[in-house]
């Protein structure tokens, strides 16, 4: 079994001082970088565009997991593409054209990963499993960081592996929203491998964080 992997959600950095935190974590050993792509439309908290993962693609090698939360992304996965994301990540509830979206992602040699909010049922995306590197669960009601996780996500994560192992595909599971040790721990043992945390990590000395839910 592959180690856990910690992918910190800069929703929690200091948006003034983002060079500075994407370095912090850098040295506090981050697998990935976890940025939550809000339109204040699909969500209602905003965040920011395609410039700005340009922007932190130039000051960093980490992989740039970029989440979209934003409707209808078939209008901008071209320029979340040349952004310079390494996985791209959608949501079914926020277009018709999950496949075909997943199948470009990947035709351009990009990581594809498909997300459902809390009350999406898993079944929702059972059609595009096969297509996915990862399967991002939001663990918490979505939008903001700080959020407490949701027990109903185990059911989920546990619903998901049963549905990788049956069909031996090979993609990991992701949770988001609400993770830190006691959660962290809970996802790992219902299937997750990799864990994304936003104010777990920026509450507290990183690295320590970072090891801690490495570890769980
Ligand atoms: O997508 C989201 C929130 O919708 C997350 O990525 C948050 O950024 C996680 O933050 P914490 O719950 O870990 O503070």
């Amino acid at each position: 079994m592959n180690r856990l992997l910690v992918s910190p959600s800069i929703l929690s950095a200091d948006f003034l001082n983002l060079e500075r935190d994407i370095r912090r974590l850098e040295q506090a050993n981050a697998d990935h970088l976890h940025i939550d792509i809000m339109d204040g439309v699909f969500v209602t908290n905003t965040t920011w565009g395609p410039s700005t993962v340009a922007a932190i693609r130039n000051v960093t090698s980490l992989p740039l997991e970029v989440h979209l939360m934003i409707d209808k992304p078939e209008r901008l996965i071209d320029e979340y593409l040349r952004a310079g994301s390494d996985i791209l990540i959608v949501h079914p509830e926020s277009t018709v054209f999950l496949r075909k979206i997943l199948l470009h992602i990947k035709r351009q040699g990009v990581k594809a990963g498909v997300a459902i909010k809390l009350e999406t049922p898993v079944e929702t995306i059972i059609h595009c499993l096969e297509l996915v590197d990862v399967v991002l669960l939001l663990t918490c009601d979505e939008g903001f960081g700080g959020n407490p996780f949701q027990p109903l996500a185990i059911k989920k994560i546990t619903r998901l592996d049963r549905l990788r192992k049956d069909d031996n595909l090979e993609f990991k599971i992701e949770v988001d929203g609400g993770i830190n040790i006691e959660t962290g721990r809970l996802s790992k043992g219902a299937g997750a491998n990799i864990l994304v945390a936003g104010s777990y990590i920026f509450n507290q000395e990183m690295s320590t964080a970072i090891n801690l839910l490495r570890n769980v």
